[in-house]
């Protein structure tokens, strides 16, 4: 059920980001400028389609999908990628391919916490986000 994700959800801690970011290429500075931000993500829903806006005063991305549906996606460390989002169970999981690469975002919501667990190959982050007011 999409619904639980719904809101806005502000960082609160963040494991292993870097490692994460230098697993993707990314380069030190802006590694350095990742590790700083704290994001908010807002996750809305209108009939069929999913918006996950993440912003923060470094960067800011949006998406809109429908759950199942391949669509293109330019990340925030600018990757042009092939994404599809699904539901299994209570986890969203947002697959990122590209360049022969593949990444997953998942998330999972227990109660007023959103845990997003970033995968790539034998990297593992964990950032955990709780509900605004
Ligand atoms: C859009 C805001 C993301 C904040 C950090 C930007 C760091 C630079 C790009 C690194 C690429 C990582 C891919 C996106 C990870 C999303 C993390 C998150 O939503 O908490």
């Amino acid at each position: 059920m999409v619904d639980a994700f719904v809101g806005t959800w502000n960082l609160k801690e963040s494991k292993n980001f870097d490692e994460y970011m230098k697993a993707l290429g990314v380069g030190f500075a802006t590694r350095q400028m990742g590790s700083m931000t704290k994001p908010t993500t807002i996750i809305s829903v209108d009939g069929d389609t999913v918006t996950l806006r993440t912003q923060s005063t470094f960067k800011t991305t949006e998406i809109k999908f429908k759950l199942g549906e391949e669509f293109d996606e330019t990340t925030a460390d600018d990757r042009k990628v092939k994404s599809t989002v699904t539901l299994d169970g209570n986890k969203l999981i947002h697959m990122q391919k590209w360049d022969g690469k593949e990444t997953t975002l998942v998330r999972e919501v227990n109660g007023s916490s959103l845990t997003l667990t970033l995968t790539l190959g034998d990297v593992v982050s964990t950032r955990s986000y709780v509900k605004a007011e």
